[in-house]
């Protein structure tokens, strides 16, 4: 695990200039509000958030982690950029989400603070935008408990996604803002299932998310060759 600050200071400034369309789910981040609803629900169907304690690391404005809380979980999310997370606390506020905290603190940092503290850790669109992925998935496996899940979310890093998810979605579409995401830091499901083995997580399931720019709808298929998700579990 990487002991020196795993972030890049031009990915949280970018983030951060985004922090007050956040909620906006028809703003700039409304492709994050448009999977949510598949993302959680995935989540749950294969391990029930009812009473547990969750951690969502780069849980940017709380979108994910807000959803969490309101499964019926315990939710801590971490960020770095302070303008999204103080976003993330005051919809909390707003919407009077129970049970929800947010930290400005890294991945690794959390990891030797509270090892093995979360009863499941979701870490969601964030792993192509930190310098080291592996130290962060690394720090993941350190914060759940044994027996707990994991779940990762990214985008492949392949010709197609180069087409559908940085020129269609950033040039074509206007789907995310131009800029998100660079080609070279997009990450092969091969490439994390090696991270998470490495850091001695087992692979148990992967999910595609495709996207119809006719329809405008996005869904869970089995074709992991844009945006994917893996989940994965501490043995016991
Ligand atoms: C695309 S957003 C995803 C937000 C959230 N996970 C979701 O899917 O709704 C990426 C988030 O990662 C955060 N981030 C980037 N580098 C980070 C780091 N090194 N540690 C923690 N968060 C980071 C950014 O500030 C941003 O909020």
């Amino acid at each position: 695990m990487n002991t020196t600050l795993n972030a890049d200071a031009a990915e949280l400034a970018r983030f951060s200039e985004l922090a007050l369309h956040w909620w906006d789910p028809e703003g700039e981040m409304h492709a994050l509000h448009k999977i949510n609803p598949l993302r959680l629900g995935w989540i749950n169907s294969l391990c029930p958030l009812k009473g547990m304690t969750v951690l969502d690391v780069g849980c940017g404005g709380g979108i994910l982690t807000d959803a969490i809380a309101r499964s019926g979980a315990t939710a801590t999310g971490i960020d770095l950029s302070t303008k999204v997370l103080r976003m993330a606390q005051l919809h909390a506020l707003d919407a009077q989400t129970q049970n929800v905290q947010y930290r400005e603190i890294s991945a690794e940092a959390l990891a030797a603070e509270s090892p093995e503290s979360f009863d499941a850790v979701t870490c969601m669109e964030m792993l192509e935008h930190v310098p080291d992925p592996a130290s962060v998935v690394s720090a993941c496996a350190a914060l759940v408990k044994p027996g707990g899940w994991v779940f990762f979310s990214t985008i492949n890093r392949s010709p197609k996604s180069f087409v559908m998810a940085i020129f269609g979605a950033e040039y074509v579409l206007n789907m995310v803002p131009r800029g998100t995401h660079e080609y070279a830091k997009l990450i092969r499901p091969s490439e994390l299932a090696g991270f998470c083995r490495t850091a001695g997580l087992t692979v148990s399931h992967s999910k595609g998310l495709s996207y119809n720019p006719f329809t405008k709808r996005f869904w869970l298929n089995a074709d992991t060759s844009v945006n994917y998700m893996l989940a994965v579990q501490k043995p016991t």
